[in-house]
């Protein structure tokens, strides 16, 4: 579906994304996690022609999308972390306005708004709403003519855990009706959750690219944490699970009675993703 030749950009000597390749498949749901300044956003502003790659190739649905930027409109659905809703129009109108130009019917705006749970709020003014309700008003303006891919900058970013989990939810559900969507997080829990595959980008590369499982497998440790007695005080430790040495200090930890508590805990995308940037998630 989604198809980048060495794709890089340049921001006067900057070089923001460096020799991206890979592919997005029909109904993939792919999320790009990674630090501040990775790359993630140019790289998505990229998928959608709103940035000129400095070198590479970019197709959807096998059309190179700096040839046919036209086409390439009616297929996509784009929504980004900047505000740009008509603020003095209501809900209603802002989406209106944006059938009118896709040449959608007003009954598929009723839809869109009834599966956002927005037709409660359509004569409320954009700039009377909240962060939440404007996303929401984003996504379905984004959604109106059916595009076969969407693409999601920090689609929760700065949201109450209601909104965020309803966009979640709402996420899910066009995934389920075939729509391809490439998004980015800072959010781990959000990317395992929803992606089929995560990219990791740092300093503009891809560092790895995989399914959720399997960057755990390969990049994290699975641990056990323990709680014990020693000296009259408890101590937490963690071993690594795969370290011959574990089975040891366990073995007496038991035996002398010192444990209070064990379990194992297996590796998650935070970790992963320490080992392969160096720093931390938020
Ligand atoms: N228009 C621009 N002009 C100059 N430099 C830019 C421009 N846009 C992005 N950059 C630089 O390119 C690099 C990648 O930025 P980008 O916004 O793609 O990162 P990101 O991974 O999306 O980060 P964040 O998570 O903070 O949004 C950064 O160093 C950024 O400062």
């Amino acid at each position: 579906m989604i198809q980048l030749t060495e794709v890089s950009k340049s921001f006067q000597k900057k070089l923001a994304v460096d020799r991206l390749s890979f592919s997005v498949g029909k109904g993939e749901v792919f999320g790009f996690l990674g630090p501040n300044g990775a790359g993630k956003t140019t790289t998505l502003r990229m998928m959608t022609g709103l940035l000129q790659p400095t070198n590479g190739e970019i197709l959807i649905n096998g059309m190179n999308i700096s040839l046919h930027k036209k086409n390439l409109h009616a297929q996509i659905g784009v929504v980004f972390e900047l505000p740009n809703l008509y603020a003095r129009s209501s809900v209603r109108d802002n989406l209106i306005l944006f059938a009118d130009l896709y040449g959608v019917t007003s009954n598929r705006v009723i839809e869109v708004m009834d599966s956002l749970q927005l037709l409660e709020r359509q004569r409320v003014r954009v700039d009377s709403l909240s962060k939440g309700w404007k996303q929401r008003v984003l996504i379905a303006r984004a959604l109106l003519h059916k595009p076969k891919v969407l693409f999601l900058d920090e689609p929760t970013s700065g949201l109450d855990p209601n909104s965020a989990a309803l966009i979640r939810e709402y996420i899910k559900i066009i995934k389920t009706e075939g729509t391809t969507i490439v998004l980015t997080t800072h959010d781990m829990h959000e990317a395992e959750e929803l992606s089929d595959r995560v990219g990791i980008m740092h300093a503009g590369r891809m560092v790895a690219l995989d399914n959720p499982q399997s960057l755990k497998n390969d990049y994290g440790k699975a641990e056990i944490e323990t709680e014990y007695w020693q000296d009259g005080e408890i101590i937490k430790t963690s071993w690594p699970l795969a370290d011959e040495a574990t089975k040891d200090h366990i073995y007496q930890l038991m035996t002398s009675g010192q444990m209070i508590s064990l379990h194992s805990k297996e590796a998650s995308l935070a970790d992963v993703f320490a080992v392969l940037t160096g720093s931390e998630l938020s």
